[in-house]
């Protein structure tokens, strides 16, 4: 499923439109009768219904989608925010219409909050603005999108919540709290980013019969959400006849003294995510005995950091970063360390070190995955957290295609972005997943795949995905405040299963 930005959505409608043929009209009709269905099964049945229209075409979905849902027995009231001979094409089509059904109309004067409007209702529909939003919300319409949010009463947006940007998920002065927004045609970029999480609540996607070739005849920019179907397709498979040597052999290159946790944590996680083999390095010359917790993993022993790259030989792949602590001649350590496996992990720890050496013009031979959260990412490149929040696609799109790598920027909807400009949005994972360790496990799970032969996008994509999911199976057993990192380990296989059995 494609996210695409306000301008992107601009040529789709309009490709559909005036090249395929199919009129303006007809779409919008697609689109009220999505909202008319949703909007139905949000409210008592004969319930209370109120549309706030706004004057360009997304107000025209709410006009059409108010006509059908008084046609199925609600009590319709419409608030229009323009004098209704200012209003131009479609919408002003869908206002003639609605004049022959018994809807209750209410024009705008300018100077109410209309407050009892609001408060009267058992659903909003929000129509005010959609793609076509291009400057801050003025006062005149502030004041009636903050009405609608003090009345508390439950929102349905159209498109995007009013007032949220959706190229960048910014809020434009004020914007709509929606409980629920119904996304038409394509995903919106804003729905992800920034403040869009917070004022869409939870969104789907409408089709609205826009054509499927659309994006790639407009030459929209490849970015998209993460279908589990592609998880699905990319996670090996087991046939009868596998053998541990199948599935790679994963070296993890991680935490000692006092985050030993991060170490077991990432390559028991890789096991749990196929890998045939896992050995962790340990620095010293004696198992420790926290690795005796799961006998199923090897050891391979390193003191001087010279010695760390002989222990790559062999191995598919390896997970470099996470506890890791930084020591003397690192960076000529990782680069011999990249220059001997094909595919990495670098992660936490060993991120400073790799930016200190891409920065110096060496570029590694292994395929890496970066996986930085935003903090990190900050560091990475110079910004702050809030910029690289404020524009995570573009941010990690950037790193990927600079230094020549596959890059994972964390956090609520995780952003993949591959060094051919492709990028993917991850919709799974949870706020609890913001504890200790859960970016131990992602790392192991990403050198899993890599280990089982994933190309970097891939591994990347389908890890946090399964992850994602796996955090979200660990949230509904114990709860968001209660979760912890091994229970996200203990949930992976549940999560694979989910994926790789249909349905
Ligand atoms: N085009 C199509 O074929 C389809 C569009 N659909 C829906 O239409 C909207 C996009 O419609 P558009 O008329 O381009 O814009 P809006 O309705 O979002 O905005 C209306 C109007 O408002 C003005 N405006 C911009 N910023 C502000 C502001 N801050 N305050 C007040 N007014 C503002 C601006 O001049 C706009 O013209 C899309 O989201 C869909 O909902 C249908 O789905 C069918 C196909
Ligand atoms: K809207």
């Amino acid at each position: 499923m494609y996210l695409v930005s306000n301008a992107e959505m601009r040529r789709l409608d309009r490709y559909t439109i005036e090249e395929v043929g199919i009129p303006a009209i007809v779409l919008m009709e697609n689109a009220a009768a999505g909202v008319a269905e949703w909007a139905a099964e949000l409210t008592p049945e004969g319930g209370h219904i109120v549309v706030a229209a706004g004057k360009g075409n997304n107000g025209g979905d709410g006009l059409a989608a108010a006509r059908r849902l008084s046609s199925r027995g609600f009590s319709v009231d419409v608030w229009l925010g323009i004098a209704p001979d200012r209003l131009t094409g479609e919408a002003a089509t869908q206002w003639g219409a609605l004049q022959h059904w018994p809807v209750r109309i209410h024009v705008d004067d300018g100077s109410s909050d209309w407050r009892e409007l609001w408060e009267g209702a058992d659903l909003i529909v929000d129509a005010l603005l959609g793609t076509g939003l291009s400057r801050p919300v003025d006062a005149r319409l502030g004041r009636v999108i903050d009405a609608i949010n003090a009345s508390n009463r439950p929102v349905l947006a159209v498109d995007l919540p009013s007032g949220l940007d959706g190229d960048t998920g910014r809020i434009m002065g004020t914007a709509i709290r929606a409980r629920w927004t119904l996304c038409l045609g394509w995903a919106k970029r804003g729905l992800v980013m920034g403040d869009g999480p917070r004022c869409a609540g939870t969104w789907r996607v409408w089709d609205i019969g826009l054509a499927p070739k659309g994006p790639e005849r407009v030459g929209a920019s490849r970015v998209r959400m993460i279908r589990k179907e592609e998880v699905r397709a990319w996670v090996p498979e087991r046939p009868y006849d596998a053998n541990k040597g199948h599935y790679g052999h994963l070296l993890v290159m991680a935490g000692h003294a006092r985050m030993w946790g991060a170490a077991l944590m990432s390559a028991v996680s890789a096991y749990r995510a196929g890998a045939g083999l896992v050995t962790v390095a340990v620095r010293g010359d004696a198992v420790p005995p926290w690795l005796g917790i799961h006998p199923e993993l090897m050891t391979a022993f390193w003191n001087l950091p010279e010695e760390a790259p002989a222990l790559v030989e062999g191995k598919q792949a390896l997970v470099v970063g996470p506890g890791l602590v930084r020591f003397d001649g690192d960076v000529s350590w990782l680069k011999a360390l990249l220059g001997k496996v094909r595919y990495a992990v670098v992660d936490a720890g060993a991120l400073e070190i790799w930016k200190e050496a891409i920065e110096s013009g060496w570029r590694p031979s292994a395929q890496v995955v970066v996986t930085p959260h935003p903090k990190e990412m900050a560091r990475l490149t110079g910004l702050d957290t809030a910029e690289v929040q404020a524009d995570r696609i573009e941010v990690a799109r950037r790193v990927a295609r600079s230094c020549g790598c596959t890059v994972v920027l964390k956090g609520a909807y995780t952003v993949v972005a591959g060094e051919d400009e492709g990028v993917w949005v991850n919709p799974t994972g949870n706020p609890g997943m913001a504890t200790g360790g859960t970016g131990d496990v992602l790392a192991g799970v990403i050198g899993s795949l890599l280990a089982q032969g994933l190309p970097p996008g891939q591994a990347a994509a389908a890890g946090v995905y399964l992850h994602g999911l796996a955090g979200d199976l660990a949230a509904q057993a114990e709860g968001l405040a209660s979760m912890v990192a091994t229970d996200v380990i203990a949930q992976l296989g549940p999560a694979i299963r989910q994926v790789v059995e249909r349905g």
